[in-house]
């Protein structure tokens, strides 16, 4: 837990000290209100002061015995929910704190959601109630061997049968088995699972439908049903608490009333029906689950750069030629370049990530009111943000263990495992550049549609602006001038929407659209990263706009937001000065502007991360405590490793000391 406790002593005092802004009110900023400060705070610390919870030993951990301590953390958490009569607010925040993936997420992230957005109102009724009491658990059974990004490849089959008002589930090949779900291979009972619907000899395409697949009696595979888990992930502890699953039916009869209604039907006399409703709200889930990816996102950027700013702040190598004390490494350029932009990244993602949610529930509202008018802006912007925060932050995480040196690649620093449970973000709910592919078609679309006069809308609304923003000039003269809010706007503007013009001339030079989609793939991605990067600068630009309360906090997130832009200009340079939006002299002043961004960042570093307002226990991390105290964690941790169970290792008798004596009897000789 946090310092302040008797006894303790707070390593990182002097860099608090020298904060210039009111932290309290910065974690209100981070958090969204004063209540979600104090629900999380309790929440943390919940959990935090439990046993049952602890997470230090995971990484040495067997799979069997990780899983089985997945069980009783998921089981514990809730008794304790129950118990404790939380609310679902309160709930959500103890599963995150607890930090440990498991079928919980996707019986909850997934399952009923998608019972939720496809099930009709008596469907809801009967199911739902038994996914909330855990009387059922569910997963979301998509993906296959043969298919995953491809949805209309999938090959499992549900065949109506009319004699017996049934579906026969179906796996006619290797390749369709189910592959990869979450919760599958050992826990769920039931699952969503998506299969091509065929009736009266027709196939009518993927579908959703409730099937149960294991015993509520004992547990066990029902006949015909094959079920395993897919076997072990990448890196120690991280998702390998998951039970990542492989199925396969083998003609498995369920009710008809099991497909998931809402939006088509199948009557008792084997005829289809579809609702007047868009097809793609069959994909609503992914939707809905990517828009969560994004706010978690911001979670582990900011869990990654508070591990490393604190450490940096304390860590020290060096010293000035002159003698005296050692130079902490937080004060190298270097570091705060690499450092910095991931910080302000955190809080971008966090901002953007708010906006995503409040968009999401506008479209749903809409949605229930039968307009389907922003379902493509809904599905642009969640895909999207989801490619380029997951990305970014897989790429970040990587980065803060470089920042913490030797001692970022020991399990203790919490790094490794952090960043081998976040990278299969980039992969799930969709691959980040088949999204991003999406993005790009969208944006093509909508240029092919600009001559019309159509008039864009939402995030793409800039787009209307095309004749100006084909000729704007930068106007930036000094490197002050990068700190106006309406300058980098601009550029982000006249950058995305002329690599997009440019791209579709390009397609239509091609012999057809299909050929040029496919041959500019490549710059149709870098079209797509450079709208979205636009939506999140845009975005943050909007928060710090707003009436933020507490001293210094408004500048604080002013110069963040700044970082945040100026450092995707000069990473993405190339952009700006070959769509001539910027000159080479003002890609300069922006670096300039940027190193002393960098300098008035400093002294707030450590401060801006303790905003996030996390426990030791959620951080897992030897060189991100909150006291700074890390040497003797480092030293204390590196005993708890069985392999320092005894002085002399198990295999000593068998392969070294033969080896021992043998070298002796040799040097004798
Ligand atoms: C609250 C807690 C949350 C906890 C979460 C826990 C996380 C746990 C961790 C992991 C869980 C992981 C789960 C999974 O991975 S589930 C499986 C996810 N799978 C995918 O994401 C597959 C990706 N593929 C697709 O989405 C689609 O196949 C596709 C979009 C790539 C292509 O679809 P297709 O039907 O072939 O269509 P087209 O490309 O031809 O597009 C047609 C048309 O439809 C529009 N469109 C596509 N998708 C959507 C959408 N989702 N919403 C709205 N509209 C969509 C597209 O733009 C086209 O429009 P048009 O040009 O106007 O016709
Ligand atoms: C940890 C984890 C958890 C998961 N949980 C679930 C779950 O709960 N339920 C579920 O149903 N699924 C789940 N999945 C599956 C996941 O959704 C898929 O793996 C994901 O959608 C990617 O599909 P794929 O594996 O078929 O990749 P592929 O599409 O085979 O990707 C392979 C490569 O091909 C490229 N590629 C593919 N198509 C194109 C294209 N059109 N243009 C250019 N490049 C292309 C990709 O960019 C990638 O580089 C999970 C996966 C992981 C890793």
């Amino acid at each position: 837990m946090e310092a302040g406790g008797a006894g303790e002593v707070d390593h990182l005092a002097g860099e608090r000290a020298t904060a210039q802004f009111d932290v309290d009110h910065m974690k209100v900023a981070w958090a969204g209100s004063r209540h979600a400060v104090d629900v999380a705070d309790r929440m943390a610390r919940l959990v935090a002061s439990d046993p049952v919870f602890r997470k230090d030993n995971r990484t040495m951990l067997p799979r069997k015995e990780l899983f089985k301590d997945t069980l009783r953390k998921a089981a514990h958490a809730w008794k304790r929910i129950v118990e404790l009569r939380l609310t679902e607010e309160e709930a959500n925040l103890l599963r995150l704190y607890v930090d440990q993936p498991g079928y919980v997420d996707l019986h909850w992230g997934m399952f009923v959601p998608a019972i939720k957005g496809q099930g009709t109102e008596e469907q809801q009724k009967k199911w739902l109630p038994l996914a909330y009491k855990f009387q059922i658990i569910g997963c979301y059974a998509q993906t296959e061997l043969g298919h995953g990004s491809n949805v209309q490849g999938l090959e499992t089959t549900a065949t109506f049968d009319p004699k017996t008002d049934e579906f026969v589930m179906h796996s006619p090949t290797l390749t369709s088995s189910k592959w990869w779900p979450g919760g599958l291979g050992k826990a769920s009972t039931h699952a969503v699972v998506y299969a091509r619907l065929i009736t009266e000899g027709k196939d009518y395409g993927i579908h959703g439908f409730i099937v149960q697949l294991r015993s509520l009696e004992d547990h066990s595979p029902l006949p015909g049903v094959t079920l395993g888990d897919i076997g072990g992930k990448f890196g120690s502890g991280a998702y390998n608490s998951m039970d990542n699953g492989v199925l396969r039916f083998d003609h498995v009869r369920i009710p008809r009333d099991q497909m998931l209604m809402r939006l088509s039907q199948v009557t008792k006399e084997g005829k289809y029906v579809h609702s007047n409703v868009p097809k793609q709200l069959l994909y609503g889930t992914m939707v809905f689950v990517r828009q969560t990816i994004v706010a978690d996102a911001s979670k582990a950027l900011s869990r990654a750069t508070c591990i490393a700013v604190r450490y940096s702040a304390m860590r020290k190598q060096f010293g000035p030629q002159t003698g005296g004390p050692e130079t902490q490494v937080l004060n190298y350029k270097t570091q705060q370049s690499r450092l910095f932009p991931l910080l302000a990244s955190a809080y971008a993602f966090r901002f953007v990530g708010e906006w995503l949610k409040w968009l999401y529930t506008d479209v749903t509202h809409k949605l229930e009111a039968k307009d389907f008018s922003t379902l493509q802006e809904a599905h642009a912007c969640t895909a999207g943000l989801k490619a380029v925060t997951t990305s970014a932050t897989a790429d970040g995480i990587e980065e803060c263990r470089k920042l913490c040196g030797g001692h970022g690649y020991l399990n203790s620093s919490g790094l490794p495992e952090l960043f081998a449970t976040y990278v299969p973000a980039c992969t799930y709910e969709g691959d980040n550049v088949v999204l991003l592919l999406q993005v790009a078609r969208i944006l093509m679309k909508t240029v092919s549609q600009l001559a019309s006069g159509k008039q864009p809308v939402g995030t793409m609304a800039y787009m209307g602006n095309v004749q100006y923003l084909m000729q704007c000039k930068c106007g930036v003269n000094t490197a002050e001038d990068w700190l106006s809010p309406a300058a980098i706007r601009e550029v982000f503007e006249a950058r995305a929407l002329r690599m997009a013009v440019n791209c579709a001339q390009n397609i239509n030079r091609a012999p057809s659209q299909e050929e040029g989609l496919y041959e500019l793939s490549p710059d149709l991605l870098e079209v797509a990263v450079a709208h979205i990067q636009l939506i999140i600068v845009t975005k943050f630009i909007e928060k710090v706009e707003q009436d933020i309360p507490g001293e210094g906090v408004k500048e604080q997130l002013r110069n963040l937001c700044n970082v945040y832009a100026l450092y995707l200009v000069h990473k993405h340079l190339g952009d700006f000065l070959s769509t001539g939006c910027m000159t080479a002299r003002q890609g300069a002043l922006a670096n300039q502007q940027l190193g002393k961004l960098y300098a008035q960042l400093r002294p707030n570093a450590v401060a801006l991360v303790d905003a996030f307002n996390y426990t030791d226990h959620y951080l897992g991390s030897v060189l991100g405590r909150y006291d700074g105290n890390v040497y003797p964690a480092l030293y204390d941790e590196a005993w708890k490793d069985p392999l320092n169970d005894s002085p002399v290792p198990d295999g000593y008798r068998e392969h070294l000391r033969p080896l021992l004596k043998q070298q002796l009897k040799l040097s004798r000789l």
